[in-house]
């Protein structure tokens, strides 16, 4: 069984209304407010209150600037600060990867690097409350694995720095590649720091799945539209280990003519795209040419996405593409304390059994800074045996 947040973004999705319902579904505003104070010291203060959108109550999360003149921050800033403000490995790899999202969608459409996208005052501050404040409730409701249903957006125009844009306006337009949209109404719906919030942190759209449900929220959106509620829901349960077999597909193209010292930057970009796994095979293709089969493994909601990334950064002129049935192991996580800080242990369990169990390598090396990561890894495979976490042994509670 996994605890799973499944968001409902039928009436839109912004930042603050993904954070409202969050704490509504029971997230501890303390916790939260800690987490952003990690990030950007007595800068902001989270309120929240009980609100009525069309006649349904709902919470609202307001971020409260407290300090007068707050600088502009580029992407790059922002990631140093995320990355040094010492929080949760979990909260901090979702926050880095949502305005990683927010960054590369804003660099597209503006035709500049993501590094230099520019989040001016008061956006900076309410784009880090919302993204690292929603990344640090999911953490603190126990959150496994997240879910959404089809995302309205909106119609028709808004204002934006850029002066008037058009609905989905541009940056919502770039996230939404492989994620199933709707209209649904009238105005901007959907925000692009709620959009990146949602393709980053949902492994999946889809509709409601079975649950055994433990919580459900609301969280409000600023304005009251009346005989549509302005909110976005979410509701949490314990999840069914998925059935034993997944459709997958395999996007494959074979390259002769790429600068090799391009390829870890093509494989890292449909890595953050969704896909499963990407890898090169080295060939000798016609003409008796060396050259790369790259082969990308995803779901198959993923693919026209990842087929867009091979396109824009590989010269091939065609690519192929085939169904296959993966067999994933069913997972958990339970969490070891070495010295320095924790690391995730990864579980794979069938019948409540533990069939192997590894340390999470990203929280290794994060925490192998003046030592070997070996060290830290025999370390962290000590304390999962200590803990229980064997082959052969139980599944402990979560
Ligand atoms: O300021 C910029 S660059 C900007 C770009 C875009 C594009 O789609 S491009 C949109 N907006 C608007 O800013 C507000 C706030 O959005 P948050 O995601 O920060 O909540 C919203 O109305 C966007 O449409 C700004
Ligand atoms: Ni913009």
């Amino acid at each position: 069984m996994t605890r799973h947040l499944w968001i409902d973004a039928s009436a839109g999705v912004a930042g603050d209304m993904l954070l409202g319902a969050l704490i509504d579904a029971g997230a501890a505003l303390p916790a939260v407010q800690a987490a952003v104070d990690a990030v950007v010291s007595d800068s902001v203060r989270l309120e929240v209150d009980g609100v009525q959108r069309a006649g349904l109550r709902a919470t609202k999360a307001d971020v409260i600037m407290t300090v007068d003149d707050p600088p502009h921050r580029t992407w790059s800033t922002i990631r140093t600060m995320i990355t040094d403000a010492g929080l949760e490995p979990p909260v901090r790899d979702h926050a880095l990867a949502t305005f990683a999202a927010l960054a590369e969608a804003e660099g597209r459409v503006h035709g500049i690097p993501a590094d230099s996208v520019h989040f001016h005052e008061v956006g900076a501050l309410d784009s880090i409350a919302d993204v690292v404040g929603v990344c640090a409730a999911l953490h603190d409701l126990g959150v496994e694995s997240v879910s959404a249903g089809p995302v309205a957006l909106g119609s028709g125009r808004t204002r934006a720095a850029h002066g008037s844009i058009p609905v989905p306006v541009p940056a919502v337009t770039e996230l939404s590649t492989g994620w199933r949209v709707t209209a649904g109404g009238e105005g901007e719906l959907t925000t692009p720091t709620g959009m990146a919030l949602v393709v980053t942190l949902a492994e999946r759209s889809e509709d409601l799945p079975g649950l055994v449900v433990e919580r459900a929220g609301a969280g409000a959106g600023t304005k009251d539209f009346p005989g549509r509620a302005n909110v976005t829901r979410v509701i949490i349960g314990e999840r069914q280990a998925p059935a034993a077999a997944e459709d997958a597909v395999v996007i494959e193209a074979n390259v002769d003519d790429l600068d090799p010292r391009v390829w870890p930057d093509v494989i890292s970009r449909l890595l953050a795209a969704g896909a499963d796994d990407a890898w090169l095979t080295p060939v000798i293709m016609k003409k008796g040419r060396p050259a790369h089969t790259l082969s990308v493994l995803a779901r198959p909601d993923r693919a026209a996405a990842l087929r867009s990334v091979i396109t824009a950064t590989t010269p091939t002129f065609g690519l192929r593409q085939s169904g296959w049935t993966k067999f994933p192991a069913t997972r958990a996580w339970h969490t070891v304390t070495v010295t320095g800080g924790e690391v995730r242990i990864k579980i794979a369990h069938a019948d409540g059994v533990i069939t192997r169990a590894t340390p999470e390598f990203d929280d290794v090396a994060a925490l192998a800074v003046d030592r070997p990561v070996l060290d830290v890894l025999t370390e962290a495979n000590a304390a999962a045996v200590a803990a229980g976490l064997v082959p052969g042994r139980p599944l402990p509670a979560s």
